[in-house]
C-alpha cells in the first residue's frame, strides 16, 4: 500500500490514497501505522477518496471529488481537521488532482473550500464556529475556565494565566464528560497581544500534539470573545509554527503551511 506523509505545523499525518476505496481502513491498522516507534508515526491518518464512494458524504460529491477520510491516532473517526485538510490539499494538488486556485473537499464535518496562496501557504475556508457557552479544563490539579466551541469538532479553549509552556500534558485534561459525551479537544492558551496567542493543545484521539488547525480557529474564537470582539486577523503561534485565522461575520479561515516530506511503501498489513 502506497502512502505519503505530511504536515501542517507538525501537525502530522499518514496520507493513504484510496481513489476507489478499496481499503478497509480499520482503528487497529490506523493505530498501528500511527505507532511512533512501530510504525511510521503521525498524529492522524488522511484517506483520500473519491466522493462518490462513500455514501456518508454523498450530498457533498457534485460539488468535492475528494473525501478526506479522518482518523486519529487511536484509530477514532472525527468529524473535522484543519490542519488536516490543508495537508490533503497539499496532496491533492501536488497529485495534480485539483487545482491550486481554489477548490473543495468533502469532509464528515461539511464542505471545505481551500486555495494555495501565493506564498505556497494553504487556507481553507472552515465556516461559522459556534459558541456554546461555558465549560472547565483541568490540568494539574488547577481548573481552567474555557469557552466551548464547536469547528464540526468539540473543543474547550481555555485563556490561562499560567505560562502555557509549564504545562504538563503528558496525560488527559480533565474534562465534564456530560457536556462531552464524545470527548473534546481542549486548548490551553495565553493571550500575549492585540490578537496574538501562544497557543498548546490535548487532542481527542491523539493526546498533545504540536499544533491544531480546529483547535487554533477555537483559540482565536475565545481570544476574541475575551475582547468582546467577533471579526479580525489573529495569530496562534503553537509549538510547531504559526497559523493565521481570520474571523468574519459568516465564517473563519485558517492558513499556515502545509507540506509533504516522504513517500513509500507501507508494509503493515491486517
Ligand atoms: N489536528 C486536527 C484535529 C483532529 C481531530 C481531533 N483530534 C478530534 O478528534 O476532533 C486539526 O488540525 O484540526
Amino acid at each position: 500500500m502506497r502512502f505519503l506523509k505530511g504536515h501542517g505545523t507538525e501537525n502530522d499525518f499518514v496520507i493513504l490514497p484510496d481513489a476507489d476505496g478499496e481499503l478497509d481502513l480499520s482503528a487497529s491498522l490506523v493505530a498501528r501505522i500511527c505507532d511512533r516507534r512501530a510504525g511510521i508515526g503521525a498524529d492522524g491518518v488522511l484517506r483520500v477518496v473519491r466522493s462518490e464512494h462513500v455514501a456518508e458524504v454523498a450530498e457533498q460529491a457534485a460539488e468535492a471529488e475528494w473525501f478526506m477520510d479522518y482518523r486519529n491516532a487511536d484509530g477514532s473517526v472525527a468529524e473535522m481537521c484543519g490542519n488536516g485538510v490543508r495537508v490533503f490539499a497539499r496532496y491533492l494538488v501536488e497529485a495534480g488532482l485539483a487545482k491550486p486556485d481554489e477548490f473543495a473537499v468533502a469532509t464528515r464535518g461539511g464542505l471545505k473550500r481551500l486555495r494555495v496562496e501565493p506564498d505556497g501557504d494553504i487556507t481553507v475556508d472552515m465556516g461559522r464556529p459556534r459558541v456554546l457557552g461555558e465549560s472547565v479544563a483541568s490540568v494539574g490539579g488547577h481548573e481552567y475556565p474555557g469557552l466551548r466551541v464547536d469547528m464540526g469538532n468539540p473543543h474547550l479553549a481555555c485563556a490561562i494565566g499560567d505560562p502555557v509552556v509549564q504545562l504538563d500534558l503528558t496525560r488527559q485534561p480533565a474534562f465534564d464528560p456530560g457536556v462531552y459525551p464524545q470527548g473534546v479537544n481542549i486548548e490551553l492558551f495565553n493571550a500575549v497581544g492585540p490578537r496574538r496567542a501562544l497557543m498548546r493543545v490535548f487532542e481527542r484521539g491523539s493526546g498533545e500534539t504540536r499544533s491544531c488547525g480546529t483547535g487554533a480557529v477555537a483559540t482565536a474564537v475565545a481570544a476574541a470573545h475575551l475582547t468582546g470582539e467577533t471579526t479580525g486577523t489573529w495569530t496562534v503561534e503553537v509549538p510547531g509554527g504559526t497559523l493565521t485565522v481570520v474571523l468574519d461575520a459568516d465564517t473563519s479561515y485558517l492558513s499556515g503551511p502545509a507540506v509533504l516530506v516522504a513517500s513509500g511503501d507501507l508494509l503493515l498489513a491486517e
